[in-house]
């Protein structure tokens, strides 16, 4: 494995998604969906793990790459002795089966090209039957079939390896198709690869033209919504934390998870950014995804899910990857599905709250689960928790996973006073005046000034930058301000944060090895707390400074590691492209400070 995380830049078809290197190679894709197999594989080991090169044979160098403008298709561009040419590579929106098309055009002079295409199935631990038919390879194992249909001819060699040389002189080109079929299906119909790349390329400008978002960092935020879009499954509407599995939040750790799931909480924060920037659709869409996905008795409600709602996600090793950078053990499945964690009822509260108030048509169900969980929550809100960060060292008191049943109850009560539904609005008031009193008497530290990551302890943590958002507490409050100092004294590190403290004599909260990067989302929340404080010019540094941290094509792993100057973690990760769209729109709707006081939070407290 050679290629920084960075250098990836990401297609799919809003049902799967791949990762396509800056050197031609596409080193991920799950087929058909998200949490399927990958037949790439090589992101967590090498080449013998599955992989699709494009490139000149001979010495050669990156010239630039690009999406095409407010679309998902990537055009990749190398230069050697001989000549220039371009890559293009996009899945188009699946009608019949998942395609991974390619088009190789050659700009200036006559270039020899190469292209290796390795399906690994099953995590890339299986090496397919492979048939040539023509100008078309066949590949089977077990429940994988696929198709890569080409202007070239490919030379089987051993079967390991089928590989294809050909030259292309300026204004030629060549044209690769990649399909996979259901067992027993028929082989698919050949495409006109250009037709497809134009057709992906409308489907995705039309849909950016709906974004309402028209501030200066528009490029970023459009960018990071199509990404949105992309890891939004279309047939449910659930979205995954991110389309890869393991990538390390340190190289060479063991925190490695699985993140092609979908957290009600990252779910959530989607559907905040989405609706604060105009696709309404994908709102109701979420909803209904939600609605399915937690029906039944709250009780038994998980914090995540599989991308249809499934609840069993088993986590399990998968012993026979290397791992990125040698990062063991590659994950599937994650256990963090079987955590109780308190917050998720508050984001679920207020995704709910924030989609009525929007105007999205009301649904019946909604109100009814809404009351359920309320009921459910004031018999459990006392009860301890695995937290937003999802510690895998027992439960505990955690400030910020309070304060969101605080936020549940005030959106209850908000659905009263402000919609006229049906409810005990006095008893939910009584019990958010509770939640609000415990806060600050056992998760404030006085001595300090400032919350602290859970009852009794004196750590900070920055799950608290949210308070402001939720509308626990103003933004300027001086409990507040304490906390944000609190944080940065202790979490901040080269003008990012961690989430919390790890190692040395900091509390072992998540029973883990220590050792991770900066927390990118987080990052972002302070940005956000500052232009809340009034302090917008520190704020918006801060907010540039993370910008710069996006890859050449506008990409957020989840964190970056600051002692290589490299994006670590899961990538692309959906919570930092919301971070990244939430605070764009915070500023952009910056109001003057006398109104700020009044609404710090989303709808106030
Ligand atoms: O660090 C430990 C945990 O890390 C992952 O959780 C993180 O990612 C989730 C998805 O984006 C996010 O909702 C959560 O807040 C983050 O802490 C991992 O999925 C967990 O299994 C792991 O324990």
């Amino acid at each position: 494995m050679s290629l920084r995380i960075e250098d990836y830049a990401l297609i799919g078809d809003t049902q799967t998604a791949a990762l396509v290197g800056s050197n031609g190679s596409i080193d991920w894709l799950c087929l058909p969906r998200f949490d399927s197999g990958a037949c790439f594989a090589a992101l967590l080991g090498d080449s013998g793990n599955g992989y699709w090169s494009m490139a000149p044979a001979g010495e050669h160098r990156l010239l630039g790459r690009r999406y095409r403008p407010d679309t998902l298709v990537l055009e990749t561009e190398f230069e050697c002795a001989e000549g220039t040419v371009r890559v293009t590579d996009c899945m188009p929106v699946r009608d019949e089966h998942p395609d991974l098309v390619r088009r190789v055009e050659c700009l200036r002079g006559r270039v020899r090209m190469r292209s290796e295409a390795v399906v690994r199935p099953d995590y890339g631990g299986i090496i397919p039957w492979t048939r040539k038919h023509d100008r078309r390879l066949h590949y089977v194992a077990g429940p994988d079939t696929l198709y890569l249909d080409s202007d070239v001819e490919f030379d089987l060699g051993d079967h390991a390896t089928p590989r294809a040389e050909f030259t292309v002189a300026e204004g030629e080109r060549a044209d690769f198709r990649l399909a996979w079929v259901a067992p027993r299906a028929p082989a698919p119909r050949s495409v006109d690869v250009g037709e497809a790349i134009s057709r992906t390329a409308g489907w995705w400008s039309e849909w950016a033209a709906h974004c309402d978002y028209d501030g200066e960092y528009r490029g970023q935020v459009v960018r990071s919504l199509i990404t949105l879009k992309a890891l939004t499954y279309s047939p449910s509407g659930g979205t995954v934390a991110a389309p890869t599995t393991s990538l390390p939040e340190k190289p060479g750790g063991v925190r490695n998870w699985d993140y092609r799931y979908c957290w009600i909480r990252d779910a959530t924060f989607t559907l905040l950014a989405l609706l604060n920037s105009g696709y309404e659709v994908e709102a109701a869409h979420w909803r209904e995804w939600v609605l399915r996905a937690v029906a039944g008795e709250p009780s038994q409600m998980r914090i995540m899910y599989g991308i249809e709602g499934e609840r069993h996600l088993p986590e399990v090793e998968l012993d026979w990857l290397p791992g990125y950078a040698g990062s063991r053990p590659v994950r599937t499945g994650n256990k963090a599905s079987r955590h109780w964690q308190l917050d998720v009822y508050g984001e679920l509260m207020d995704a709910l709250h924030q989609a009525r108030n929007r105007g999205i048509p009301p649904e019946q169900s909604v109100w009814k689960l809404q009351r359920a969980l309320m009921g459910y929550l004031e018999e459990h809100w006392r009860d301890p928790d695995h937290g937003i960060w999802e510690v895998r060292g027992g439960p505990r008191q955690f400030t910020h996973s309070k304060v969101m049943a605080w936020t549940a109850a005030d959106r209850a009560v908000k659905a009263v006073e402000e919609f006229g539904l049906d409810g005990p609005a006095d008893r939910w008031r009584r019990l958010r005046q509770e939640i609000f009193e415990d806060v600050c008497e056992n998760g404030f530290d006085r001595r300090r000034g400032a919350f602290t990551q859970y009852y009794g302890s004196a750590a900070a943590d920055a799950s608290l930058l949210l308070l402001p958002t939720v509308g626990f507490l103003p933004a300027d409050d001086e409990r507040m301000i304490g906390t944000v100092e609190a944080i940065r004294e202790e979490l901040e590190h080269d003008g990012l944060l961690q989430r919390y403290r790890m190692g040395g004599d900091a509390p072992e909260v998540d029973a883990l090895p220590p050792g991770e990067g900066a927390f990118l989302p987080c990052s972002f929340w302070l940005a956000d707390n500052l232009i809340m404080q009034g302090r917008v010019e520190e704020g918006r540094k801060l907010f540039e400074k993370l910008l710069s941290l996006c890859n050449d094509v506008g990409l957020l792993s989840e964190e970056f590691d600051a002692s290589s100057g490299l994006l670590v973690g899961n990538y692309p990760q959906a919570l930092s492209h919301i971070a990244l769209v939430n605070t764009a729109i915070h500023l952009h709707r910056m109001p003057g400070p006398v109104e700020q006081r009044a609404s710090s939070g989303r709808s106030g407290s």
